[in-house]
């Protein structure tokens, strides 16, 4: 028997025994069990939601579908953050005799730099920063530690799309130092397009707010660990601090993840048609006029430096990509037009809906803007994050507000753009990129013949 795929397992949820037969499994919105007897309570599996919920196991079995891993390494939490903050209780934050070593990236979200900036302001760890795209650089500042407690890596970052070598660098790590833990920050991929667990890291954690609940309508995060023994200390902190994640949201993450697969696929797609649209055909070229500069940044762009090396790990390219339009106040204007209808000008990425923002002013505005300039974060970065609309919507309606935020000018009846920025002229291509018709993809020959279409699709 063939093994089935993951968009597979993620629909079907037999995790759960109801007396009715339900297909949906039941929200256990219940704080206690009652006990069955006084004498064998341990054999409950469940009194106090705190400490464990019907619902919130079902959905760290399909997580565990989705890393591949025993639910008995999963644990499913409040928010990315909070994910973060108790593989670093549990794990990291513990030394008795020394402030233990982080050693993170310099592309980070904001709200885990926020974090990482107060745990060392207060003395409860030494944090480092590298640019982990760089793997020499990692090496080199690795290499000088006396001790490094905990490697914190996201790739592609967060708004960057910066790529760090995972499997190179968790390999270093762990060949130097087995007891350096690896913690990695998955929510720009989802465990649908990575695992990171395959490379042998120890933790993975992701923002399921994003890809994995894709709605916007929960806040959660989940854990995965390599052993089960590190998942049941991490247990400890979630069940002695109540950060588990709430019955209801538990619910609704596992509806969310039954579409994850059609979601990532229809998201994956606007975000290449949109990258190379504008790099191709918006004339986003560097200031030499070079085409092929990353300004678009986005890991599906073949001019990305690090397409190859993205596309050794990672089933796809994500949805989200970034741009510069060349100065602050013309990002400003683009990001504020009236004419923006169908892109909303909101913080976070993965969700269903397709997203537009200014890092510097939102989601990474906790970031000292002194820390920003230091680390060549562009101010007139904007930041796109695809959803699942019909792309030429989303492509005329990005051209509208450009047009409206004085970035391109039509020519020639609309058929070719000038950027006024940068002078170049290109041709107006909206509107090609939309979605392959259905019966031509079908019927084409090569795809009758090699019967390959349901294939095709089910790669990501
Ligand atoms: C890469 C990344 N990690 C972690 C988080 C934190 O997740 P949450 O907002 O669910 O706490 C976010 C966004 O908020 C993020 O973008
Ligand atoms: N005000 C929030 C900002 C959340 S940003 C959410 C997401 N990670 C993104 O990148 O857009 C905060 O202070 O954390």
């Amino acid at each position: 028997m063939s093994q089935q795929s993951l968009q597979t397992k993620l629909v079907s949820v037999v995790q759960h025994v109801d007396q009715h037969g339900s297909s949906v499994p039941p929200i256990y919105q219940s704080t206690t069990f009652k006990i069955g007897s006084l004498e064998d309570d341990a054999s409950q599996p469940y009194d106090y939601t705190r400490s464990g919920n019907p619902t919130r196991t079902v959905v760290q079995h399909q997580i565990g579908k989705l890393y591949d891993v025993d639910a008995a390494q999963v644990l499913a939490v409040s928010s990315g953050m909070t994910a973060l903050d108790v593989i670093l209780r549990a794990l990291v934050l513990t030394h008795k005799s020394r402030v233990p070593t982080i050693i993170a990236g310099d592309d980070l979200y904001g709200g885990t730099q926020r974090l990482l900036t107060h745990l060392e302001s207060r003395n409860h760890a030494r944090v480092l920063h590298v640019d982990t795209a760089n793997y020499d650089a990692f090496v080199e500042l690795f290499k000088q530690q006396e001790h490094v407690d905990c490697v914190l890596l996201e790739s592609p970052t967060n708004p960057l799309l910066k790529v760090a070598d995972l499997p190179r660098l968790t390999h270093f790590i762990k060949s130097s130092n087995d007891a350096c833990l690896v913690a990695i920050d998955n929510t720009m991929m989802s465990g649908m397009l990575c695992n990171p667990l395959k490379f042998q890291c120890d933790v993975v954690y992701e923002s399921a707010t994003k890809y994995l609940n894709g709605h916007h309508d929960i806040m959660a995060g989940i854990v995965v660990t390599r052993t089960p023994k590190m998942a049941q200390e991490i247990y400890f902190m979630v069940n002695s601090t109540g950060s588990g994640l709430s019955p209801f949201d538990s619910w609704l993450l596992v509806r969310g993840l039954k579409t994850l697969g059609v979601r990532l696929y229809q998201q994956q797609h606007n975000a290449m048609v949109l990258s190379h649209w504008l790099e191709n055909s918006c004339g986003f070229v560097d200031k030499k006029g070079v085409k092929g500069s990353p300004r678009t940044r986005f890991v599906g762009l073949k001019s990305h430096p690090q397409f190859e090396l993205h596309k050794s790990f990672n089933s796809g390219p994500g949805a989200v990509l970034s741009f510069e339009t060349g100065s602050y106040e013309h990002s400003r204007r683009l990001v504020s037009s009236r004419k923006i209808k169908i892109w909303a000008v909101t913080v976070s990425f993965g969700c269903v809906n397709s997203l537009i923002s200014m890092p510097c002013k939102m989601s990474h505005a906790a970031i000292d803007p002194a820390l920003r300039q230091e680390r060549d974060f562009p101010e007139d970065l904007v930041r796109l994050c695809c959803g699942i609309e019909n792309i030429a919507d989303l492509q005329n309606d990005l051209l509208e507000a450009m047009i409206d935020a004085d970035i391109i000018e039509l020519r020639d009846e609309g058929k070719t753009i000038y950027n006024k920025l940068n002078g170049h002229i290109a041709t107006n291509t909206v509107g090609q990129g939309k979605l392959p018709n259905i019966y031509e993809e079908f019927f084409s020959q090569d795809l009758v013949e090699r019967g390959s279409i349901l294939t095709s699709r089910a790669k990501l």
